[in-house]
């Protein structure tokens, strides 16, 4: 499979390493500077960008119909016209803002707390996570994802970064050198704690994840996520 790699720095390097081995051609490297390319060279797509080019590159390949994988957090104001965009092309498009197997076990975990505490007012619900200090965006789209998860199994009507009302969940995002990513639900009474934590360890999984999702796209029409992809209920 011939891929392009819209961002080239942290993931696209470890894409790049993962896709190798499972023997596929990297056949474009795109970043900030890159002009000039012709993504129709590539049989699929994977962006991992920054918040500012993300749109435009899953853009530029549906209007050239190569399916598009996109990893690339804190661009989700324009979620919704990415999907129109793949209808209207009749493209294949997959955001996900954790490719990790690990993470997409952790959501459906989160979802099925979040069911199970739903009723038990004495708890507090809160969010951390922690990222490298490169990380441009806050909270991160994985820690989005999470409040979500929790909102559609709660009466909590929303997610805020530090200060929440009552009704919302409270989300904190912490900035360490080096971490890969490390999230943790919180569960908080009077009398005791429950935490659920999912550590990533290196970025391995999120690049394997990434290259997974983009052999499963080839041949498919369609907006999809990692869910379909994994096959998980
Ligand atoms: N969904 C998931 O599983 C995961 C998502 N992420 C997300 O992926 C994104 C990238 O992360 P990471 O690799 O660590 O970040 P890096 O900062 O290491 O890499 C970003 C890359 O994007 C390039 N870039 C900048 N502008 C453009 C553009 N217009 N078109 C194409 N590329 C461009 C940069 O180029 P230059 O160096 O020239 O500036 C750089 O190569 C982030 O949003 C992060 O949150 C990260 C890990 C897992
Ligand atoms: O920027 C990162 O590094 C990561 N970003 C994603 C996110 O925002 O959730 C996924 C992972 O946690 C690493």
């Amino acid at each position: 499979m011939k891929i392009a790699l819209l961002g080239y720095g942290k993931m696209g390097k470890m894409i790049e390493q993962i896709a190798s081995k499972r023997g596929h051609e990297i056949v474009l490297k795109v970043d900030e500077h890159t002009t000039g390319f012709d993504i129709t060279t590539a049989h699929v797509a994977i962006d991992f960008s920054i918040p500012a080019s993300a749109f435009k590159n899953i853009k530029m390949c549906l209007e050239n119909n190569i399916p598009v994988i996109s990893g690339t957090t804190g661009w989700l104001d324009k979620y919704k016209e990415a999907v129109q965009l793949c209808e209207k092309h009749n493209g294949a498009f997959i955001y996900a803002s954790n490719y990790s197997l690990g993470v997409n076990i952790f959501f459906q975990l989160n979802e099925y707390l979040a069911t199970m505490m739903s009723n038990l007012s004495q708890y507090n619900v809160s969010i951390e996570e922690i990222h490298h200090t490169q990380k441009l965006d806050a909270p991160s789209g994985t820690a989005i994802t999470l409040a979500e998860g929790i909102i559609k199994n709660s009466s909590k009507t929303g997610w805020k970064l530090d200060q929440a009302n009552e009704n919302e969940i409270p989300v904190t995002a912490k900035r360490i050198p080096d971490v890969p990513g490390t999230h943790t639900i919180t569960y908080k009474s009077e009398v005791d704690t429950i935490d659920i934590t999912h550590t990533a360890h290196n970025r391995e999984g999120f690049a394997l994840g990434a290259v997974i999702a983009a052999e499963w796209i080839i041949g498919k029409k369609g907006v999809f996520n990692m869910k379909d992809v994994l096959n998980l209920s």
